[in-house]
């Protein structure tokens, strides 16, 4: 990955824009030139903090309509599965990037999220870097998985109602599968 280690160091070189999208998703990223597959879009730049204090932090604000966690689920020393008051997050609620306002898509989405390694004693901290999954027209909304599961209301990271709009919409799946127990 040291090569796009380097690419990733370089910052932002795609010509970006946010803009309000038609679907009820609020804000979103889009290009506004063609990329080609594997180009680097941009970094994900938020407040590095614990899983538990990311829990904590959306205990205390229930209000808020969007939300801006990344868990980066990273242990580079060991095989293991992390306590959540030991792996780290990313949250852009309040400091961020552009990165912010990508939003999710199911299953289909146009970029890719990939940790890069970095040096730190305790190894559990990584940035993730995003790229496109496949060739990107201009002005095509700029997607990635979050990889919510829709029917886990403990996890860190607060599901919303979908609107992704992919045919393996995860969300409309599990609200079909509720409404046939019903
Ligand atoms: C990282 S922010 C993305 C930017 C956000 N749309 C905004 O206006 O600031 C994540 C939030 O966007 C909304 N969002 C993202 N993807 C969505 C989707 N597929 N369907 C509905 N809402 C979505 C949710 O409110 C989610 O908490």
């Amino acid at each position: 990955m040291a090569c796009g280690n380097r690419i990733v160091q370089r910052g932002i070189t795609a010509r970006l824009q946010v803009f309000m999208t038609p679907g009820g998703k609020g804000w979103g990223l889009r290009t506004l030139e063609d990329m080609p597959k594997g180009a680097f879009i941009c970094e994900y730049v938020g407040e590095v903090m614990t899983n538990t204090e990311l829990y904590e932090r959306n205990m205390r604000n229930t209000g808020e309509k969007h939300t801006y966690p990344v868990l980066l689920d990273a242990d580079w020393s060991s095989e293991g599965v992390l306590k959540d008051e030991e792996a780290l997050c990313l949250d852009a609620t309040s400091y961020g990037n552009v990165a912010r306002f990508i939003n999710h898509r199911c299953s289909d989405a146009n970029l890719v999220e990939i940790p890069m390694e970095v040096e730190t004693p305790d190894h559990h901290y990584c940035h993730l870097a995003f790229f496109t999954a496949r060739k990107v027209n201009a002005f095509e909304e700029l997607t990635w998985d979050y990889g919510i599961d829709f029917d886990d209301h403990s996890h860190p990271v607060k599901a919303f109602k979908c609107h992704c709009g992919s045919e393996f919409c995860r969300d409309q799946k599990s609200m079909r599968r509720r409404k046939s127990r019903s």
